[in-house]
């Protein structure tokens, strides 16, 4: 019998981000591992025009939780979501509903946060810092409460290069920051934004570090954990391979890389490419959750869960196989065919995004226009060349993680709790992973039918062969112009013809 699993029946939980890419992930495997948990609150807003209760019904019946409606067919009695905006005071909750939060938690996972790289100093402070310390400040009056774990970055301080399981401060204090958010406007922000951030590369990550700050001020008597995972990809092993329902980290490129916009990146292949399954992620956590809760280690622990040090991978390698993969699965409709490649110059990836992404974008709108339809592909290829611009930080650099906390923990946990709740990663085959990963791509996030497969190839063939048309009227077209101009080129031509009929005719 697992430890863990037994752990959390009866448990009261709160989980806020459950509507997330991880959030979704640790509720199915609470639900199917401890299908006598008591209930799990979620903090839902409403979003794109759903009601909190809608939002869940379509989680629920989602395929991510075909297995759970097995082991926990009233999962629906069980989960109780809760109208909650944390960039409000209070977080917009209801007296009763607070009251019953209050009353009735046992554990919190806090997963909520703002993940976009690009968001403005205020919204990533409000809801990466601000909510944490509100969250903070509820499960303080929370008598029932066992553990509360947070969900950070390894990228926290992804300003350093050797990174322990320790907080490490930021100049200015969190609550300075969240006083001044409050007084200064918006034009002020934006300027002194890189000031704050220094020498992180992105308002997120810096956020991020300021929420374990206010974790460690804010702690009083709490029984706290922080988790830093990498770069969380689909899933590794469960409820099934691959699954993923978001275009953050690398889904989204592997898109553009299989529909043939995206043919060039300036990455470095031999970084450590530190991706870490979603899986594996709640796995820990749910450990994390259980061990903190029941040893109630004196101080607040932080675990990295990361691949790096355990069984490395880099981006060559991942690329590679991406790759390798479009060829076997290929997505449907590609623009061009699959054929990406990393540089590591700037210069070079300049020349790249002209030629291989800007040019072929501007050359296609003009066939739009030409056939009467709205231009649309150099919009979507600048929108795309921002993207990695933004993602380039990650994969032109390798970091190392101590990990004796996971390490210790894993440890700590008995044969059949390492099975059933595994974070170990040496266990990992990346080229399985990847393969079904890029499958998990087609399948769940553009919702390709695999029978689709042998018109996507015919589709890839035809582009080939347009491609190769196409260089060959160039050719032809260059080598005309040429012969018109030099009569050392004629020449070469004529002698070449000659060779050619020489050889033909013996
Ligand atoms: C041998 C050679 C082979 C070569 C290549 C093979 C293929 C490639 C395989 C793998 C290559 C390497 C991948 C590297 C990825 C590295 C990621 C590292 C990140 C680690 C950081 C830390 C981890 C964390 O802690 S947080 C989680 C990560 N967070 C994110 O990833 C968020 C990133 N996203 C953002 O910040 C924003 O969405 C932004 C700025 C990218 C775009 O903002 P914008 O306002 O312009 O647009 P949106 O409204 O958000 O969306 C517009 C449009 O773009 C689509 N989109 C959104 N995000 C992505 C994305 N990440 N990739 C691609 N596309 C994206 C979105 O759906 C919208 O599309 P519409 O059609 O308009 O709806
Ligand atoms: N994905 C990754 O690669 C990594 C993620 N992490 C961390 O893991 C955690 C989960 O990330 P992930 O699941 O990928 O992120 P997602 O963006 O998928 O999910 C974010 C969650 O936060 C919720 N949220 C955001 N704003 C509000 C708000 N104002 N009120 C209520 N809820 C809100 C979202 O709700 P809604 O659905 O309504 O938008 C969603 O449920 C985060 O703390 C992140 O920093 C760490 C390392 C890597």
């Amino acid at each position: 019998m697992s430890m863990i699993a037994a752990f959390y029946g009866g448990k009261s939980i709160l989980i806020t981000g459950a509507t997330g890419f991880m959030g979704k992930v640790l509720m199915e495997k609470l639900f199917r591992t401890s299908p006598d948990l008591k209930v799990i609150y979620i903090l839902v807003r409403t979003k794109a025009g759903q009601t909190t209760q809608q939002r869940v019904f379509q989680i629920l019946n989602s395929k991510l939780f075909e297995k759970v409606k097995e082991v926990c067919p009233n999962v629906h009695e069980k989960i109780r979501a809760i109208y909650a905006d944390l960039n409000q005071n209070d977080f917009a909750i209801s007296k009763e509903d607070m009251q019953e939060l209050l009353s009735c938690t046992n554990i919190i996972f806090h997963c909520a946060a703002t993940v976009r790289f690009d968001d403005p100093l205020r919204h990533a402070v409000q809801l990466n810092v601000t909510a944490t310390q509100q969250l903070l400040l509820m499960a303080s009056q929370m008598p029932k409460l066992e553990a509360f774990i947070h969900i950070s970055t390894a990228f926290s301080n992804c300003n350093l290069k050797h990174i322990d399981e320790v907080i490490y401060p930021c100049p200015v204090e969190p609550k300075k920051i969240i006083d001044s958010m409050e007084w200064l406007d918006d034009a002020i922000i934006d300027e002194i934004t890189p000031k704050l951030i220094g020498d992180r590369p992105n308002t997120y990550t810096y956020t991020k570090a300021l929420g374990e700050m206010v974790v460690q001020q804010e702690s009083g008597n709490l029984n706290i954990a922080i988790i830093r995972p990498s770069i969380v990809g689909a899933t590794w092993q469960e409820p099934f391979p691959g699954w993923v329902d978001n275009l953050n980290g690398p889904s989204g490129l592997i898109i553009a890389a299989g529909k043939g916009f995206l043919r060039s990146i300036r990455a470095t292949p031999m970084a450590v490419a530190d991706l870490i399954p979603v899986d594996t992620v709640v796995n820990l956590t749910l450990a994390v959750g259980w061990y903190t809760a029941v040893h109630r280690p004196k101080s607040t622990l932080i675990y990295h869960c990361t691949s790096g040090n355990f069984n490395p991978c880099n981006w060559g390698k991942m690329g590679f196989q991406v790759l390798a993969t479009f060829e076997k699965v290929p997505f449907e409709r590609a623009f061009r065919r699959p054929n990406a490649d990393f540089t590591t110059n700037t210069i070079t990836s300049q020349y790249w995004n002209a030629v291989s992404h800007r040019a072929p974008a501007i050359i296609y709108d003009f066939y739009l226009r030409l056939t009467g339809r709205k231009p649309r592909m150099t919009k979507l290829m600048n929108r795309l060349l921002r993207t990695v611009s933004m993602l380039e930080y990650f994969v032109n650099r390798s970091w190392e993680w101590s990990t004796y906390n996971t390490e210790m923990l894993m440890s700590e946990l008995s044969p059949e709790d390492q099975r059933v709740f595994n974070f170990d990663v040496r266990q990992l085959n990346w080229l399985e992973y990847i393969e079904n990963y890029v499958l998990g791509v087609k399948k769940y996030l553009l919702k390709e039918d695999m029978a689709g497969i042998p018109e996507a190839k015919q589709h890839l063939r035809r582009l080939r062969n347009i491609h190769y048309l196409f260089n060959t009227a160039l050719f032809l077209i260059a080598w005309r112009l040429l012969i018109a101009r030099s009569q050392m080129a004629r020449n070469v031509w004529f002698f070449i013809l000659r060779m050619m009929i020489f050889y033909l005719r013996r």
